[in-house]
């Protein structure tokens, strides 16, 4: 099978930066936390939940014993990408896994677990994707239908903007944490910047409008992203809306083509009009006006400095590039450990055109928050940067 070769490996050099990459070798720090205890936690719900045979357990096993307490292993040597992660990963192989930067290594540890069932491998369990069973549920799960009801009969745009930005908390990576689902949003004291008025200006005033939209999770997240897109696309808002899924299954929820198609199915069965909007939705797609992509690069350890070139001109024809979620925020700004206060423009001033960032707050990295919001979150501990219970809107024109 002729694979997609992620880049050979060959990607820009990212630029030098005065401020260190975030990492997980801190006890007290929010990495190790996600490398000593979400990751095993995951290791063992995949194995618990699938019907895998000895070879996937085995692989399984030897992943958690590897991440917990050896060095970081290259992919075996059959593997499809090995040349562009054997590049990738020469300065990291061989090394504890906690020494590895934050975001390479959790990146790493998803291709990894794919390889230990078998994903890419003819055989029963060639492309099954490992998480799909907790995708399904939440898709189905209590209060979607009401959430799909509400949101379909509002042509209220703020409040497509804000179900978009909240559905970001519905990432199922929460689910193998300590802290369990972050609570319900409240109200606009837990947005840290809002800079919505910038983004819905933007659009009216640059008609006609291409936008991209970089998803994040499936699910609750995607329908109220596809609702919102439905909204864009109705209104004249955007003329063509680009979205970007992940080409495999990637952080536990990150949202592929099947789940796109999941999301449609599902928006077709709700009743009221979200079944107008599924109808909608296909139509555009069939008429090129929503448009479907998958780029490797989505599955890249590396933040969009290093971005390959046809994907930074393809950004660079959009009028707003949305991107939605904590993952694609640190891929963003580079998951660095920048002051809050650095200016988000300053930060994303590299970036190939117009950018929207939509994202509750998953990991320490944040930038562009104001002096006097920054000393009113002190009060409330660290909390606020990682529990999801915060979220931004943030704009580079
Ligand atoms: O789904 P989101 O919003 O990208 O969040 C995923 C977040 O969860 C974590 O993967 C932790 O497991 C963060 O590293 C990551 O940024």
């Amino acid at each position: 099978m002729p694979w997609p070769r992620p880049e050979s490996g060959d990607l820009p050099a990212a630029p030098a930066f005065d401020v260190p990459e975030l990492g997980s070798d801190d006890p007290g720090g929010f990495g190790w936390s996600v490398l000593h205890d979400r990751t095993p936690a995951l290791i063992a719900q995949v194995r618990d939940t699938r019907p895998y045979g000895p070879a996937q357990r085995r692989a399984l096993d030897s992943l958690l014993e590897e991440i917990t307490s050896s060095t970081m292993k290259p992919l075996g040597s059959g593997a499809h990408d090995r040349d562009a992660w054997d590049r990738w990963g020469a300065a990291y192989f061989g090394r504890p896994w906690g020494d590895v930067p934050f975001l390479w290594w959790e990146s790493y540890f998803y291709r990894r677990l794919l390889e230990a069932v078998g994903f890419f491998e003819p055989g029963p369990w060639f492309w099954l994707d490992p998480f799909d069973h907790w995708k399904t549920a939440e898709l189905h799960g209590p209060g979607v239908d009401a959430d799909l009801a509400a949101l379909a009969a509002t042509s209220e745009r703020q409040a497509l903007l804000s179900a978009s930005l909240w559905g970001n908390q519905a990432d199922l990576g929460f689910l193998f944490g300590s802290t369990g689902l972050p609570d319900a949003p409240g109200s606009g004291d837990r947005l840290v910047a809002d800079e919505s008025a910038l983004l819905w200006d933007a659009l009216e005033a640059g008609r006609p409008n291409h936008v991209g939209v970089v998803t994040d999770n499936a699910g609750r997240e995607l329908l109220a992203d596809l609702l919102l897109a439905d909204h864009l696309l109705e209104t004249g808002l955007a003329a063509t809306l680009t979205l970007h899924l992940k080409p495999r299954p990637y952080y536990v929820s990150d949202a592929t083509t099947a789940d796109l198609v999941a999301c449609l199915r599902r928006l077709a069965a709700a009743e009221g009009r979200a079944a107008d909007v599924s109808r909608r939705l296909s139509q555009a797609i069939g008429a090129g006006r929503l448009r479907l992509r998958a780029h490797e690069f989505s599955c890249a350890p590396w933040s969009f400095h290093r971005m390959p070139a046809d994907l930074a001109e393809e950004f660079r024809t959009f009028s707003l590039t949305v991107l939605k979620g904590d993952l694609n925020y640190r891929r963003l700004v580079g998951d660095r450990a920048w002051h809050p206060a650095t200016p988000f423009a300053e930060v994303t001033a590299y970036f190939p055109g117009p950018v929207a960032a939509l994202r509750t707050l998953k990991s320490d990295v944040v930038t562009g928050i104001s002096a006097a919001r920054l000393s009113s979150l002190g009060a409330s501990g660290r909390g606020w940067r990682t529990e999801g219970t915060h979220g931004l809107i943030q704009v580079r024109l």
